[in-house]
């Protein structure tokens, strides 16, 4: 499934966003571009300061993480790995069978979210991206013991609406954090990097962040239009003798591709790390 046709203006579950951050704050973005409605939702978090932007947008929030869950059908975890443990200690008495659970949380396993959630608590282990905050993110899911069919297609209805999910066994989750959770902030260094580049070489700052942003906007459209593999995309851009050419040996002198490679992987490690 895809976000081409966003539209929650039908959904009818009742979501509870326990942890207003970075990410619970892209979801719930996501989801209100999509046209959920926001007196469906409340949002939670333990600062004031970081609920008083979604007020102004119309959506129920609280400091109350027990209460907020109470009235709800989907509760999506969105504090930290090392939070999520105690969070569902501190609302596991209003979870239920009726209850989906959602993390968000890096590394924390469907065992410890299952634990702690009670028994027969259905729970969905999901690791997001910030490109939900524009209706792009990547969600990688695995559905735990107890969330059948219709409860996962309803996490997968959301979430495709601000962008795009695929399914995985669990066992590849830490290795999804390392490649699309982190995945960004990989692409937002090379954007500075190169940015940086172009200022050294006289163009203007605004005029070096429009040239990038469109070059990794266009190149990400044409990478996942998937006609062809970014090998060979990125031969068709390496004249015989010309400056790209010249541009990836230094890439390659750099071990460029090795140094990426092997980000991913410690990335996925932290993230196994964080869930134990
Ligand atoms: N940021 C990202 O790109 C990604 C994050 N994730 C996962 O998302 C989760 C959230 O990360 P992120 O949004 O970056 O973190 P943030 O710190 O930005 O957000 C967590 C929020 O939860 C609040 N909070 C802490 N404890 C509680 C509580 N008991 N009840 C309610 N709210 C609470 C925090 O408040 P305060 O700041 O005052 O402590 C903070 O505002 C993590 O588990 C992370 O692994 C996954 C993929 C990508
Ligand atoms: O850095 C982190 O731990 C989180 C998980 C993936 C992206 N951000």
């Amino acid at each position: 499934m895809t976000s081409d046709t966003p539209d929650l203006s039908t959904f009818e579950a009742r979501i509870a966003v326990l942890g207003a951050g970075m990410m619970g704050g892209a979801v719930l973005s996501g989801l209100l571009a999509a046209d959920l409605s926001a007196e469906s939702v409340i949002v939670t978090n333990i600062d004031e300061d970081a609920l008083r932007p979604w007020a102004e947008r119309g959506v129920q929030t609280s400091d109350d993480n027990v209460a907020a869950t109470r009235d709800a059908d989907i509760v999506f975890l969105a504090v930290k790995p090392h939070v999520a443990a105690d969070l569902l200690d501190e609302i596991a008495a209003e979870l239920s069978e009726d209850t989906l659970v959602v993390s968000l949380a890096a590394g924390v396993t469907l065992s410890t979210l299952e634990g702690h959630a009670g028994a027969g608590v259905p729970v969905v282990r999901v690791m997001p991206n910030t490109p939900a905050l524009v209706g792009e993110g990547m969600f990688v899911l695995t559905p735990g013991e107890h969330c059948g069919k219709d409860r996962l297609e309803a996490v997968e209805q959301l979430l495709n609406a601000c962008g795009r999910t695929e399914v995985v066994p669990e066992r590849l989750q830490d290795a999804a954090t390392g490649l699309s959770g982190s995945g960004p902030a990989y692409l937002f260094y090379v954007a500075d990097a190169l940015i940086e580049g172009g200022v050294l070489e006289g163009l203007p700052r605004p005029m070096a962040t429009r040239l990038v942003a469109q070059t990794l906007f266009g190149s990400a459209a044409m990478v996942r239009q998937g006609d062809e593999p970014p090998a060979t995309l990125r031969e068709q851009v390496t004249s015989p003798g010309g400056s790209t050419a010249a541009a990836l040996r230094v890439l390659d002198a750099g071990a460029v591709r090795h140094h990426l490679g092997a980000a991913v992987s410690a990335s996925t490690k932290r993230s196994a790390e964080l869930g134990a």
